[in-house]
């Protein structure tokens, strides 16, 4: 069975960070993983506090796994200062996992900041360049280029300009433009772009936490990356179309299980 890695935020509420990609892990059939960044008292309507981990125990963590288990792919999602940042990159330069997929959250959809301004530089400076896949949404591919994106044509120059900064490949998700859910992915020579219809549904909670982990996942298994993106959006798709109606705000989605017979085993 393959061995995938989280390195993010805990949700208490389930629906993002860890708790999204553990579940993610499991329903496409992997071991999940996780080394816990901070802990964040969370639900549908909102983020009310957050606290770090201390960088000393972010490395212990990293290194209790890498020690003991071979890890087959690593996805770090929310990362809030600078010290954890860096940490997380020394760390991942001395166990070199296969695969490392980043999905650089800057602020929840409830609008709580979860990157210090500050950090913003080491992230793009330090972790970007030792990068498989890095997947920002619209507003994070923004922050990183200190521009405006409109339209699809403005996606695709971000991605080739997030790659100049140092990623392996790099996937703008469109979910926060109007229409189509479009998502445009460059690897340095070509432009892919990945359509599916908008679902009119609320409970969108954790959208881009599980996408991130699912490309993870699909790497882990063998595939390619334009595949590994391909299938992942099917799956987040259908994990909007059966989001679940709990809470009185965005309810989270619904991890369905889709395994890989022929990878179950190994
Ligand atoms: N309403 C929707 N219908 C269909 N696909 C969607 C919808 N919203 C987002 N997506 C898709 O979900 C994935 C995550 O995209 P999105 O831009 O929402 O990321 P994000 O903002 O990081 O997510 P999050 O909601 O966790 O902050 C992308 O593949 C995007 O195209
Ligand atoms: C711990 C953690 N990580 C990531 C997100 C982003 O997810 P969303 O944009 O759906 O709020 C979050 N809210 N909490």
């Amino acid at each position: 069975m393959k061995r995938l890695l989280t390195i993010a935020g805990s949700d208490c509420s389930g629906g993002a960070g860890i708790q999204a990609d553990l579940k993610t892990f499991s329903a496409l059939g992997t071991y999940g993983m996780s080394v816990i960044t901070a802990i964040t008292a969370q639900n549908t309507q909102g983020v009310d506090a957050v606290v770090d981990i201390d960088k000393t125990m972010v490395k212990a963590q990293i290194d209790a796994i890498f020690e003991d288990i071979v890890v087959d792919a690593v996805k770090v999602g929310m990362v809030s200062s600078s010290e954890i940042i860096l940490q997380i990159t020394n760390s991942l330069l001395e166990w070199l996992p296969p695969f490392l997929v980043v999905d650089p959250v800057m602020v929840s959809t409830s609008g709580r900041r979860l990157l210090k301004p500050e950090a913003k530089n080491t992230l793009i400076k330090e972790l970007f360049p030792i990068t498989t896949l890095v997947t920002p949404n619209i507003p994070e591919a923004e922050t990183i280029l200190d521009t405006k994106i409109v339209g699809i044509e403005d996606m695709e120059r971000a991605a080739k300009a997030i790659y100049a900064l140092g990623p392996k490949g790099v996937l703008v998700k469109g979910g926060h433009l109007l229409g189509d859910a479009v998502d445009i992915f460059y690897d340095g020579t070509t432009i892919t772009k990945f359509t599916s219809p908008r679902i009119y549904k609320k409970n969108t909670h954790g959208t881009g936490c599980t996408l991130s982990s699912a490309i993870a996942t699909h790497l882990a298994l063998g595939f390619d990356l334009v595949t590994a993106i391909s299938k992942s959006k099917d799956y987040v798709t259908k994990a909007i179309d059966c989001g679940i109606a709990i809470g009185k705000g965005v309810g989270p989605l619904h991890h369905f299980h889709q395994f890989y017979p022929s990878t179950v085993s190994d």
